[in-house]
């Protein structure tokens, strides 16, 4: 059976769960997950290998394949140029993809319960008709087939889902519809079917061996991001921004250690002050918890070097949000490595 392959984007609300199914799907964390919304501030490439699976008596087996996954910002209104960056990016994984997944919370209570008097948990909001069109309306243009995906069945009796479906299919003509927990790691495979079939068959887009586009450096900087999102409160986490500056890579065998210094911006002194703590403990317990997780995904030690700056009001300013892109790091780093390499050579003449 031929190879299928292609790229499936994720979207949906903020908090809707698109981080957390995109690594439930690779079974390794390349996207951070935080329960505050807007965690996810670029598109994410996560490449899943699927090998064949034989039929067997109910089960009709897959050809093997290479799905391509996108994970996105949550959808919203953009005010700051942070905004707009981030839904520029949404609509870059729209274009042309081979399938879409539209992920819906299915905690979110429908508009007609929300009137009644059943009292709201935390966890159990309203549906907010105004953000789901403003969802959905991305859909518009969009060709390629759209799976509803309705996650964090888990938390939600199997008796509301129906009426949830409805809601959503008298919007738009989705061509399945898929409950899931991505947290449970529940009705993963019937997605998978459901993606695999409608992939065209094709070669691969990324080696075998690769999961993701996104470098260490970078994901370091994300899982910095992560802590501080999840330590901190109020604007803090959507004021701050995380530049590795300096990455050096373990030099001895045989107690290796990597050695790593990254800024954390901020908006704003008040916000310095928060994000360093008194006695430098809130610094401390990012710092310490971002190591962690930073030390097994490059397996060495890590020494982690962290400083808080202010650069005010950075994401209302188009500049500053540019230089924050990974990819547009990666190319100047990439022209300068080229550049330092001509100067040698000059110097060398
Ligand atoms: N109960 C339950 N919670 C889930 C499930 N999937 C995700 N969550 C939680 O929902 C919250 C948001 O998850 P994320 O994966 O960060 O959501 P996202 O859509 O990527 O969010 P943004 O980056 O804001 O767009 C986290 O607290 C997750 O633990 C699920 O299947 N069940």
């Amino acid at each position: 059976m031929p190879l299928r392959s292609g790229f499936v984007s994720i979207v949906g609300r903020p908090n809707a769960g698109k981080s957390t199914l995109l690594n439930a799907l690779l079974g390794e964390k390349i996207a951070i997950v935080t329960h505050k919304p807007q965690t996810t501030r670029n598109r994410i490439l996560g490449v899943l290998e699927l090998p064949i699976r034989k039929k067997a008596a109910k089960d009709p087996g897959r050809g093997a394949a290479q799905v391509v996954l996108v994970d996105t910002p949550g959808v919203h209104k953009p005010s700051s140029h942070l905004d707009k960056r981030m839904m520029q990016e949404v609509y870059d994984a729209l274009e042309s993809r081979d399938v879409v997944l539209f992920i819906v919370d299915a905690t979110h209570r429908l508009p007609a319960e929300s009137k009644s008097d059943k009292p709201f948990t935390r966890d159990r909001k309203a549906m907010s008709a105004e953000e789901d069109t403003f969802a959905l309306s991305l859909l518009k243009n969009v060709d390629s087939p759209v799976l509803l995906v309705l996650n964090k069945i888990d938390s939600v009796p199997r008796a509301e889902l129906l009426p949830l479906i409805a809601h959503w299919s008298e919007k738009y003509n989705f061509a399945e519809v898929i409950p899931i927990s991505a947290k449970k790691k529940d009705g993963l495979e019937v997605l998978l079917d459901a993606v695999v079939k409608r992939l065209p068959e094709g070669q691969r887009y990324f080696p075998k061996d690769q999961l993701t586009d996104q470098p260490e450096r970078f994901l370091a900087a994300e899982l910095i991001r992560e802590k501080i999102l999840m330590f901190t409160g109020e604007e803090v986490p959507y004021a701050s921004a995380v530049v590795v500056e300096a990455w050096e890579e373990a030099k001895s065998k045989t107690n290796p250690l990597t050695k790593i210094s990254a800024a954390i911006y901020v908006e704003r002194t008040g916000q310095k002050a928060i994000v360093i703590g008194r006695a430098g403990a809130m610094l401390k317990q990012i710092g310490t918890a971002a190591r962690k997780e930073i030390e097994s995904l490059v397996g060495t030690r890590v020494f982690l070097e962290l400083f808080v700056k202010v650069k005010d009001d950075w994401r209302s300013s188009r500049g500053f949000v540019e230089e924050l892109d990974w990819r547009r790091q990666l190319e100047e780093m990439a022209s300068k490595q080229a550049d330092d390499k001509v100067r040698t050579k000059d110097h060398e003449e």
